[in-house]
């Protein structure tokens, strides 16, 4: 039986955790600064118990962590119970109930890597609109993208983008204020205008040079090389270059990538994405030194914008780094230089790791489809006879190429770029949307809908994007194909990306023959793909090549 004095202890607990929800219910707090409220917490009443009363220490112990149980069962169970009651403002949202308690279930799918697939089959069983977290919907429409992400009051990022709380910055990838993203956005679009952009074409040609040396440098003695490695040391040659100009130290294709940079980089961005599902754990996570190997490319390029500055008087072309290091335009002020050093790592890591990424799977479906890679081929060779310089201009102007990138894009890039619904609430597609909801458009489900995309929406095809080509009533809805998104947030370096994609993709063609080597699992280059907003290839795309000269 149960001392009434126990009885009152017990009340007052379990009323102390109910009313801790009311309270984080309507202001959220940082997860480290919880971390150390709770300890703190546990420290006072282990005194409070062993000082203020006649117990025994190890009763005190005992006493404390049993009040502490009873304390977070009650706040686990009021959370809990109000994600399931009929108050919840999403209560009427289908989708799986085990999904609604917490976020930890669309973390750990997003850590699995294959959220796309698992939201693609949520989205046949329960139709459009799908509640996966407490307070998160997926959307499977092409009518959605325009009121989240394209009009004129497209939403802000929601709390996936946070950045880790201890952080105190402004970048351009992260949550920041409207009016901050938008300032910073004005300044980095200086470097992506058709003339910035330009600027970038000797390095990308000389790279991609490089790409073809380094491949056959790298084969072994069949004739066979890790393709999916070549290509991210490229992109990651193209950034260096592309930031920090002469200030660079990337050369990975050269010297290889022994620390493990890429990997960091990737590790870092997929933290971010499964953490970012319940960011108040990402707030303690990144506090810890098993970390450490992700925060490699920050440092590295944090190095290489402070050295960019020194450099800035000596500089003579236009890098990345010369408009982020001019004056901020509204205030006059210089960016700060924390602010720097995180956006140059952003803008290594949302420009190269795509980029590398897309071209393993536009190369891989390409070996895997002879017609399409002929086409392509004929093609080349049609407009570049002579083997001349490959322009850029000029393979803008191939369709063929360019069907084949988009169609390696539409299979490759399962985004789900989530968004915060404003407070006063919102109609997408024709229902009512609570303010405050996480919404994000599952594109991988769009890109392979058989509306949007015809019956063989899995299969590449790059005749579907030139018009007539495969019959006048085959679907082609561009609106659900959105691998750069669109608006306030859209992809800057689209353009860019685009040339680097149809260079290396016509250089690759017109220099080497490729093939699979003969015990390649093709399959399973697929089957082992993860995604967790960066692609991890668990089997490398393997590529038996030859230069074309050697092979005529
Ligand atoms: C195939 C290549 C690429 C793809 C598929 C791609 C895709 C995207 C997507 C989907 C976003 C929106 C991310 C979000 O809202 O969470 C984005 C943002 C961004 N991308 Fe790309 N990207 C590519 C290449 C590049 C390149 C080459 C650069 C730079 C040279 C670049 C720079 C950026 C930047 C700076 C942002 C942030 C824009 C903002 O938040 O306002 N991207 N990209």
């Amino acid at each position: 039986m149960m001392s009434p004095e126990e009885s009152r202890m017990y009340a007052i607990t379990i009323t102390a955790g109910v009313v801790s929800w009311v309270i984080l219910h309507r202001n959220p707090i940082r997860g480290d600064r919880a971390a150390c409220v709770a300890a703190a917490t546990l420290v006072a009443i282990y005194c409070g118990l062993y000082f203020g009363t006649k117990v025994t220490s190890i009763h005190a112990l005992q006493l404390t962590i049993l009040l502490t149980t009873v304390y977070g069962g009650a706040l686990a169970s009021t959370t809990v119970a109000y994600r399931f009651s009929p108050l919840h403002p999403l209560a009427l949202f289908p989708g799986p109930k085990l999904w609604f308690s917490s976020s930890i279930r669309l973390a750990v799918a997003s850590a699995g890597g294959h959220r796309h697939h698992v939201l693609s089959k949520l989205h046949r069983r329960y139709g459009k609109f799908v509640r996966i977290g407490p307070n998160h919907l997926s959307i499977s429409s092409s009518h959605a993208g325009h009121v989240i992400y394209t009009g004129a009051n497209a939403m802000s990022k929601g709390p996936s983008y946070t950045i880790p709380g201890h952080v105190d910055a402004v970048a351009l990838f992260f949550k920041v204020p409207k009016e901050a993203h938008a300032e910073r956005k004005r300044i980095w679009a200086q470097a992506f205008t058709s003339n910035g952009v330009s600027a970038f074409y000797v390095a990308l040609r000389k790279r991609t040079h490089e790409l073809v040396s380094c491949i056959l440098r790298r084969c072994n003695k069949d004739g066979v090389v890790d393709l999916t490695e070549c290509l991210d040391h490229w992109s990651y040659d193209i950034m260096g270059d592309m930031v920090f100009g002469g200030c660079s130290e990337l050369e990975l294709m050269k010297n290889g990538d022994a620390g493990g940079l890429i990997s960091g980089g990737r590790m870092a961005t997929a933290a971010n994405e499964v953490f970012g599902q319940i960011p108040w754990l990402m707030d303690i996570v990144w506090h810890l030194p098993t970390t450490k190997h992700m925060h490699q490319l920050h440092h590295l390029a944090g190095h290489m914008m402070r050295r960019r500055m020194d450099a800035s008087g000596t500089v003579d072309h236009k890098d990345l780094s010369s408009y982020l290091i001019s004056r901020e335009h509204a205030t006059g002020n210089p960016i700060p230089v924390r602010d720097l050093e995180i956006d140059a790592a952003i803008a290594i890591l949302a420009g190269s790791d795509p980029v590398a990424t897309a071209m393993s799977f536009i190369v891989y479906f390409l070996l895997r489809h002879p017609n399409s890679y002929n086409h392509l081929q004929r093609e080349l060779e049609e407009a570049f006879p002579d083997q001349e310089h490959l322009t850029e201009d000029k393979l803008a102007a191939l369709p063929y190429l360019t069907a084949v990138i988009n169609e390696g894009l539409r299979l490759s890039t399962p985004f789900f770029l989530q968004r915060q619904v404003p407070m006063g609430g919102s109609t997408i597609d024709g229902v009512a949307i609570p303010g405050g909801t996480i919404v994000a458009v599952d594109s991988h489900s769009q890109q392979h809908d058989e509306e949007n995309f015809g019956p063989d929406a899995d299969t590449f095809r790059p005749e579907r994007w030139l018009p007539g080509e495969l019959g006048t009533y085959a679907p082609l809805n561009k609106r659900a194909f959105t691998p750069f998104t669109a608006g306030r947030y859209a992809c800057l370096g689209k353009t860019f990306a685009m040339h680097e994609m149809r260079m290396a993709v016509a250089q690759l063609t017109m220099s080497l023959d490729m093939s699979f080597p003969d015990n390649y699992d093709q399959g399973a280059f697929l089957s082992k793909v993860r995604v967790v907003r960066a692609t991890f290839f668990e089997q490398p795309l393997l590529v038996k090549v030859q230069p074309k000269a050697a092979a005529k």
